[in-house]
């Protein structure tokens, strides 16, 4: 059975390590790590089946087959390396931290070296099936148009550098546009979906996003558009946000749970 280690026991660690202790997913939590202890006693306390052991990354890639990062990107620097070097595989879930370029191929060769596998599931968009479909042809723009409700965007570096008092905005209201590379930098923890769109698609300056405060949501919309050699789509998705975090929807752990069902069947669907 395959055993998983989960790094990040917050929205979306506490929902996997659910899903796995509940056997929606077929495999072992043999290990969970947070810097906070609190979180680790939230998600232990709610677990029926399995008791993982705590461990630090070091030792957990040495035990597990699979790290499942779903921490912050600034996780990623050490949960990524430290798995690729002990042969263990990793899922990345704060993908936004892969605009870094050097980051990014040095994972790849640590890969290829090692025989590893990276996967990136698709969080909370939808689409990046048909965007990868489409990817085998020439794509010409894909866009990300972003929209959430105040406590959705709520203490990003953007909002904080720009002295935005994000109470006193009263109707729709675009925060930022330009590229994924700023915007996954400018806003870490609300746009990693912009990430996963430029690794799918045509790359991180290129892959246009338009963040907007809407007071009137209760649900995080992500709108994509899509042209290219194979004509044009569009996809939407209107999110529930997490209940213990409103930045976070409730597709993206369900994504998470979905990629690692993938890896445990036999037959699968989709691209
Ligand atoms: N790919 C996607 O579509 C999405 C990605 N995300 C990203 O996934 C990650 C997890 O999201 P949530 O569970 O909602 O966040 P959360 O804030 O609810 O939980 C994160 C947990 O990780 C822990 N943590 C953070 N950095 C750590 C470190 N360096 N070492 C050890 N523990 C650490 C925190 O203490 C916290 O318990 C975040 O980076 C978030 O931005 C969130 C939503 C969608
Ligand atoms: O969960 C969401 O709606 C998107 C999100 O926070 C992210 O991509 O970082």
């Amino acid at each position: 059975m395959l055993k998983i280690g989960v790094f990040g026991c917050g929205a979306i660690g506490g929902e996997i390590c659910r899903a796995i202790d509940n056997g929606q997913i077929e495999a072992e939590l043999y290990a969970i790590y947070d810097h906070h202890d609190e979180s680790l006693e939230w998600v232990k306390s709610s677990l029926e089946n399995f008791d993982p052991q705590i461990m630090e990354i070091v030792e957990m890639v040495r035990e597990v087959d699979l790290v499942v990062e779903c921490a912050s990107q600034q996780a990623v620097y050490e949960v990524v390396p430290a798995a690729l070097h002990a042969k263990c595989d990793v899922m990345v879930v704060s993908v936004g931290a892969f605009v870094d370029t050097q980051l990014l191929e040095m994972a790849e060769n640590i890969a290829r070296e090692k025989n590893c596998r990276i996967y990136v599931p698709s969080g909370a968009i939808c689409g990046i099936d048909g965007l990868i479909s489409a990817s085998a042809a020439a794509l010409h723009s894909v866009t990300l148009t972003t929209e959430k409700p105040p406590e959705g965007l709520r203490g990003a570096p953007y909002v904080l550098k720009n002295n935005i008092d994000i109470d006193s905005i009263t109707g729709r209201t675009v925060l930022f546009e330009g590229s994924a590379t700023e915007a996954v930098q400018s806003f870490p923890a609300n746009v990693n979906v912009a990430a996963t769109l430029s690794l799918a698609g045509i790359g991180f300056d290129n892959t246009r996003v338009r963040i907007v405060l809407n007071p009137a949501l209760t649900r995080n919309i992500h709108e994509i558009a899509v042209e290219g050699e194979f004509g044009r789509f569009t996809s939407r998705v209107e999110n529930v946000p997490s209940p213990t975090n409103p930045k976070t929807s409730y597709l993206a752990p369900l994504s998470v749970i979905s990629t690692l069902k993938k890896l445990t069947q036999s037959f699968n669907v989709g691209t």
